[in-house]
C-alpha cells in the first residue's frame, strides 16, 4: 500500500494558477479525477508524481516527493500519461517491456518475475496477440490498450492513469474500468482522470472533482455526482437516475443550453 497525499497543493504554469490549494489522501480504492477541460486533472496528477514544481506539499507514504528519487517514485507509482505520442518503433511486447525499467539495475536483463509481469499485463489488457507488432503502427485504441499494459506491468502499488479510457471503444472501456477496479479490489491505489461520468460513478469508490483548478467536491459517487454539481462545473443540466441493477447514480446529459439556470 502506498499513501498518496497532497497538502494545500498548487500548480502555477506560466502566469497562471492552473491547480489551487488542493488537499486530499487517498491509500486505497478506485479514485476518480473528475473536472471539465482544463479544470487542472492533468496538473494535479502531475504534480502529484514531483513532475511539474508546486508550491504546498505532495507526499508518498509521508515522505515528501521531492526528497524521493525518479526511480523510487516509479516504482512506487505507476503513471499512464494522458495521449502519450510513441517516438520509437518498439514492438509491443518491448514498449511493455518497459513498465519493469523501475525494477531493473542498470545493464541488467529482464528476469522470470519481469517476464511474468509483462505476460500477465499483456493478457489482462487483451494485446498479446499484437505482441510482435510495432506500437507505432497501432490504431488509437490499441495503442491505449497497450499503454495501459506498460503500466500495469510496473506492478506498483499505486496507478496513476490520466483518461486511460480516451480512444477505446465502449466494450473495450468498460473492460479498461473492470481492470482498474481489479487493480483497486487487489488493495493498490488506482487515481484515474475519467470523463465518462456513468463509468466513473459505477467503478469508482471515490470521485475528486476539480474546477478552476480546486477541489470542489471529494467522496463517494452517490453524494458526489449532483444534478447541481453537474451544472457547476461542467455547465450542463443532467438528469441522475439511480439504477436498479447497477444502485449508482448515473448522470445522463440532457442538454447543455442554459445548464446552470
Ligand atoms: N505548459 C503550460 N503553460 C501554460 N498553461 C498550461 C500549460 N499546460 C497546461 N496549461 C493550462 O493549464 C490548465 C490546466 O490544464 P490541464 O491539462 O491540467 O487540464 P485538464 O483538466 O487535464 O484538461 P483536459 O480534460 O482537457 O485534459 C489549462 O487551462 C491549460 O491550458
Amino acid at each position: 500500500m502506498v499513501k498518496v497525499e497532497a497538502r494545500e497543493l498548487s500548480v502555477a504554469l506560466g502566469r497562471r494558477e492552473v491547480v489551487r490549494g488542493v488537499s486530499f489522501a487517498a491509500g486505497r480504492g478506485l479514485v476518480g479525477v473528475l473536472g471539465p477541460n482544463g479544470a487542472g486533472k492533468s496538473t494535479l496528477v502531475r504534480a502529484l508524481l514531483g513532475l511539474v514544481p508546486h508550491a504546498g506539499e505532495v507526499r508518498l507514504d509521508e515522505t515528501p516527493i521531492a526528497r524521493l528519487t525518479r526511480a523510487e517514485i516509479a516504482r512506487r507509482v505507476a503513471y499512464l500519461p494522458q495521449g502519450q505520442t510513441l517516438h520509437w518503433p518498439l514492438t509491443v511486447e518491448r514498449l511493455v517491456a518497459l513498465g519493469r525499467l523501475p525494477h531493473l539495475a542498470p545493464f541488467s536483463r529482464l528476469d522470470e518475475a519481469d517476464r511474468t509481469a509483462i505476460e500477465h499485463a499483456m493478457a489482462r489488457t487483451e494485446v498479446t496477440a499484437l505482441r510482435h507488432r510495432t506500437a507505432t503502427e497501432l490504431s488509437g485504441g490499441e495503442r491505449a490498450r497497450v499503454l495501459l499494459a506498460r503500466a500495469l506491468a510496473v506492478e506498483a502499488p499505486a496507478l496513476i492513469a490520466d483518461e486511460p479510457l480516451s480512444s477505446l471503444d465502449p466494450a473495450h472501456a468498460l473492460h479498461g474500468m473492470e481492470l482498474l477496479r481489479a487493480e483497486a479490489d487487489a488493495g493498490r491505489l488506482v487515481l484515474a482522470v475519467l470523463h465518462d461520468l456513468t463509468l466513473a460513478a459505477r467503478f469508482c469508490d471515490r470521485l475528486l472533482v476539480l474546477h478552476d483548478g480546486a477541489l470542489v467536491a471529494d467522496g463517494a459517487p452517490g453524494d458526489v455526482l449532483s444534478a447541481e454539481l453537474l451544472a457547476r462545473v461542467y455547465g450542463v443540466r443532467a438528469f441522475i437516475a439511480d439504477d436498479p441493477p447497477l444502485r449508482v447514480p448515473l448522470a445522463r446529459i440532457v442538454d447543455g443550453a442554459n445548464a446552470a439556470t
